[in-house]
């Protein structure tokens, strides 16, 4: 491989891309940049703003002032919105019950696609990139593509552990509302890319999911 390596990572929510990214650029020595923590980012400086997030007019034209600044390292990622450290309002249920919304809109996905293609440009030692539309509309021809799955019970459980032992059932109906949005819009649905690989992390813990991943990429390059 010549030019800088690209390993896109795309799935649904929950099925471990964060934290798999983050340890398979760790390992390599790769950057690092979680698209969902932009349109998180871009959700939240929408609500500051007062946006009417049903209305996708709105949404457009508002899209255009928001400010994001993105931090690539695996170990420390960062993520700002008009200069302000956004990294934990991001993650509130108002956040996540809106960030769908948001990431549906046409000219919301091109502001963010075109700031995406610059954080990797700005990465010469080649990047991990995790989202939903990565091997499939963001880097098209990176030469590694993964498409990361688990159970939908496994991705619930983990993510209401994360949440402090938050109800399974609730958070395994609030995933699937998501995962439909999501897979379901006319922007960009999440779909697995030609040519990814799919890795299935239901039985696997976290290091034999890197492990995997790490594996194809040599096997790649
Ligand atoms: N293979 C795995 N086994 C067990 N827990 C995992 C595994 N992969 C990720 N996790 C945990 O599941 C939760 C969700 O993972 P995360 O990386 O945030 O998923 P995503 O980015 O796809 O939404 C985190 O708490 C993470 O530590
Ligand atoms: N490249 C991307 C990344 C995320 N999104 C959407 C999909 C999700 O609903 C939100 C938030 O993504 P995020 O990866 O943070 O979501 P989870 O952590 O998996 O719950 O953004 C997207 O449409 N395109």
């Amino acid at each position: 491989m010549t030019s800088p390596l690209v390993v896109a990572i795309d799935g649904p929510s929950g099925s471990g891309k964060s934290s798999t990214s983050r340890g398979v650029a760790d390992r390599l020595g790769l950057a690092y940049l979680d698209t969902g923590a932009m349109y998180r980012a871009m959700t939240w400086a929408l609500l500051q703003r007062g946006v009417d997030l049903d209305d996708p007019a709105a949404v457009a034209s508002a899209a255009d002032a928001v400010r994001l600044e993105s931090g690539t390292d695996p170990l420390a990622p960062t993520i700002h919105a008009d200069g302000t450290d956004v990294a934990e309002p991001i993650r509130t249920d108002e956040v996540t019950g809106a960030v769908s919304l948001v990431a549906a809109v046409p000219h919301v996905r091109e502001l963010l696609v075109d700031l995406q293609r610059r954080a990797i440009g700005e990465a010469p030692g080649g990047i991990v990139v995790e989202g939903r539309d990565i091997g499939s509309v963001v880097v098209p021809d990176a030469p590694v593509k993964i498409y990361l799955v688990a159970d939908p019970a496994a991705r619930a459980a983990r993510r209401a552990a994360e949440n402090g032992g938050a109800d399974a059932a609730a958070t395994e109906a609030a995933l699937a509302v998501r995962d439909q949005i999501d897979s379901t819009r006319a922007a960009s649905p999440l779909v697995q890319a030609h040519g990814a690989v799919v890795v299935d992390g239901t039985h696997l813990t976290l290091d034999e999911v890197i492990d995997t991943i790490v594996g194809i990429v040599d096997a790649a390059s």
